[in-house]
């Protein structure tokens, strides 16, 4: 199985790629939605959010307030460490099981979109890394207006990521969305072509299909093996 991590900064295009890999059949893991899950009322996540943060984070319903703690997190670098190592198991743990489930399926390349693929040190499990990449200024344009929120908190949330030029250079294939949709979908085109190449015999020995061909081909050795030794016990 090809495991290709899709990361970059917030607002550089994570998603729009993600919905073109989607697009073409492409199954992808989307660990911002894994984090959503992962905080739901009643979960694991959300009772040790709850008994760390207290229930001021807390909407009517129950629910956590998400732009609340957003404000506070990504205007606290301690707060924000904190946050990330309460959830970290429950969204490593959530991610692991979308993988397995897409691997009980048999797909044989998926796509892992994290933002933080590289401050978790997830990359170690993806091959290859996609970055997608913007100019600074379009960054915050795109954020600003797809997100509404003030231009301070704006960039508290880009603040709180790796640059996205150091991640540009930590990159196998790099996807720069500073231009039109048509030339993010042009890019794309090419992008797929190059992670939808035949798997390596690693990549095929780690899919369903590759474990299934080993064990078919250990079992039928060993058939073969018992057949001829009670042969040769026979005529000797
Ligand atoms: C703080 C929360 C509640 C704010 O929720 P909100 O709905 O406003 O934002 P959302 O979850 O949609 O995230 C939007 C973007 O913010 C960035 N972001 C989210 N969490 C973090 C973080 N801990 N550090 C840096 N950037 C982050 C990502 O680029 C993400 O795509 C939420 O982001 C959260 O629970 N974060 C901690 C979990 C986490 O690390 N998520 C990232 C997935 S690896
Ligand atoms: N090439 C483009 N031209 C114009 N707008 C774009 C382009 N690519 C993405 N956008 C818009 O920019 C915004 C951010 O894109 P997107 O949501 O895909 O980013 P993201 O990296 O997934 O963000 P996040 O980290 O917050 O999840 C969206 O409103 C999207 O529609």
């Amino acid at each position: 199985m090809r495991i290709v991590g899709l990361t970059g900064g917030i607002a550089s295009g994570k998603s729009t790629v993600s919905n073109l890999f989607k697009s073409h059949d492409v199954p992808v893991v989307d660990a911002d939605i894994v984090a959503r899950e992962v905080l739901r009322k009643g979960s694991g996540g959300w009772k040790k959010v709850v008994a760390a943060f207290g229930d001021e984070i807390l909407l009517e319903n129950g629910e956590v307030n998400r732009p609340s703690l957003g404000q506070i997190v990504f205007s606290d670098p301690d707060k924000r460490q904190f946050l990330n190592r309460l959830l970290a198991p429950y969204i490593s743990r959530g991610i692991f099981w979308e993988i397995l489930k897409l691997w009980m399926k048999g797909y044989k390349v998926i796509v892992l979109d994290v933002p933080l693929l590289f401050e978790a040190k997830m990359d170690r499990f993806t091959k290859p890394v996609i970055v997608v990449w913007v100019d600074p200024e379009t960054q915050i344009q795109r954020l600003l207006a797809r997100d509404k929120s003030g231009e301070e908190d704006a960039r508290n949330r880009i603040n709180a990521q790796m640059s996205l030029d150091v991640k540009r250079g930590k990159a196998n294939i790099v996807i720069d969305n500073t231009g039109s949709l048509d030339d993010l979908n042009q890019q794309f085109l090419k992008v797929l072509v190059e992670v939808t190449w035949p798997l390596t015999w690693t990549e095929f020995s780690c899919s369903r299909q590759g474990v299934f061909t080993i064990l078919a081909s250990v079992a039928s050795g060993l058939v073969l093996f018992v057949k001829a030794f009670n042969n040769h016990s026979r005529t000797s």
